[in-house]
C-alpha cells in the first residue's frame, strides 16, 4: 500500500475528539508518515462494527482516488485460502476477537507492496494497541489522520444485522463481543491518535451521502495541504508525489 512521507506528527496533549487541527509548523518535521490518508475509521462508545468504514472508504477510493485497505477484508481471504493461518482466523472472528499483529500486518504490507498508489486508506486498522506499535515498528510508518465514525451502538447492531453478507460474525453475539473488545482494546488507540491531534471525528448516524460529505471535507483539506508540501517538497528531492519524499 502505502508510502512513505517523511513529516511530523502532532505531539501536542489529548483534548477532546473534536479539535485536532495540525498547524503547518508542526507538519513541518522528519518522523516517518504515511502519504495523506489512512481511515482507522472508528465509531463511538462502544462502537465500530456497523459503523460506515467500508462503505465510506469505496466512496473515497472514487472520489479521492485512493486505495483501499480493509484488514478484515484480507483477513476473510486469507483464512479462505487455506493457508495455515487459516483456521485460527476463523476461530477469531468467528469470536469477534483480534488477530494476532505479526498475522496481519504481513497481509497489509503484502497488500500496500503489491499497490502502486501513494495514497491509500486502512480500514479497521489497528484494533489495539499491540497492531499500533507493531505496525508502527516494522514498517516505520504513522497515519497522517485517524478518522473516527462515531455512531450509536443500536444504530450499529442494526446495520451489521441487516447487512446480508453472510459473514459468520454478523450474529448477535459475536457482535455484542465485538463491541466489548472494541471498548477495551481499540478504543484506547483513537485516543492514542487523538493525543497526537490525528483524529477527526465523523457523525456516522447519518444517512450515508450526508456520512461522506463530512468525509470529502476532511479529504479535501488533507489534499490541499499535501499538495503544497508536494510541491514545496521538489525542491528538496527529486522525487515528489511519489514514495518517498524527504522533507
Ligand atoms: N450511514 C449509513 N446509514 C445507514 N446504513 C449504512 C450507513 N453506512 C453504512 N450502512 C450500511 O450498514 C452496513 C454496514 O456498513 P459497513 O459494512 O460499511 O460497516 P463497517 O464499519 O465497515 O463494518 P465492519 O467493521 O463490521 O466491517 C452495510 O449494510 C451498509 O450498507
Ligand atoms: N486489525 C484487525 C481487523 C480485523 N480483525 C478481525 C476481527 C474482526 O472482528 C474481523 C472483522 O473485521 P472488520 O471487517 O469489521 O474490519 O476481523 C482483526 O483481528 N484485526
Amino acid at each position: 500500500m502505502f508510502l512513505k512521507l517523511f513529516q511530523r506528527g502532532k505531539t501536542g496533549e489529548a483534548s477532546d475528539l473534536e479539535s485536532n487541527e495540525e498547524s503547518d509548523d508542526e507538519r513541518q518535521g522528519s518522523e516517518k508518515r504515511l502519504k495523506g490518508s489512512a481511515a482507522f475509521s472508528k465509531s463511538h462508545d462502544p462502537g465500530g462494527p456497523g459503523s460506515g468504514k467500508g462503505t465510506q472508504c469505496a466512496n473515497i477510493v472514487k472520489h479521492f482516488g485512493y486505495s483501499h485497505f480493509s484488514a478484515g477484508d484480507l483477513l476473510r481471504a486469507e483464512r479462505d485460502s487455506g493457508s495455515e493461518n487459516g483456521t485460527m482466523i476463523k476461530n477469531m472472528i468467528k469470536k469477534g476477537e483480534i488477530v494476532p499483529s505479526e498475522v496481519t500486518i504481513k497481509l497489509l504490507q503484502r497488500a500496500m507492496e503489491e499497490d502502486g498508489n501513494d495514497k491509500f486508506l486502512i480500514d479497521g486498522f489497528p484494533r489495539n494497541e499491540e497492531n499500533r506499535a507493531a505496525f508502527e515498528s516494522v514498517t516505520e510508518i504513522e497515519p497522517e489522520f485517524v478518522l473516527f465514525f462515531d455512531c450509536p451502538e443500536e444504530e450499529m447492531e442494526k446495520r451489521v444485522l441487516n447487512r446480508n453478507q453472510n459473514r459468520d460474525d454478523d450474529n448477535i453475539e459475536t457482535i455484542r463481543n465485538r463491541f466489548k473488545v472494541y471498548m477495551e482494546s481499540s478504543l484506547p488507540v483513537i485516543e492514542y491518535y487523538n493525543s497526537k491531534g490525528k483524529v477527526h471525528k465523523i457523525d456516522a448516524a447519518k444517512p450515508i451521502d450526508q456520512v461522506f460529505e463530512a468525509v470529502k471535507e476532511v479529504f479535501s483539506s488533507h489534499e490541499d495541504r499535501m499538495s503544497t508540501r508536494n510541491c514545496a517538497s521538489i525542491s528538496r528531492s527529486p522525487i515528489c508525489g511519489n514514495e518517498t519524499v524527504a522533507a
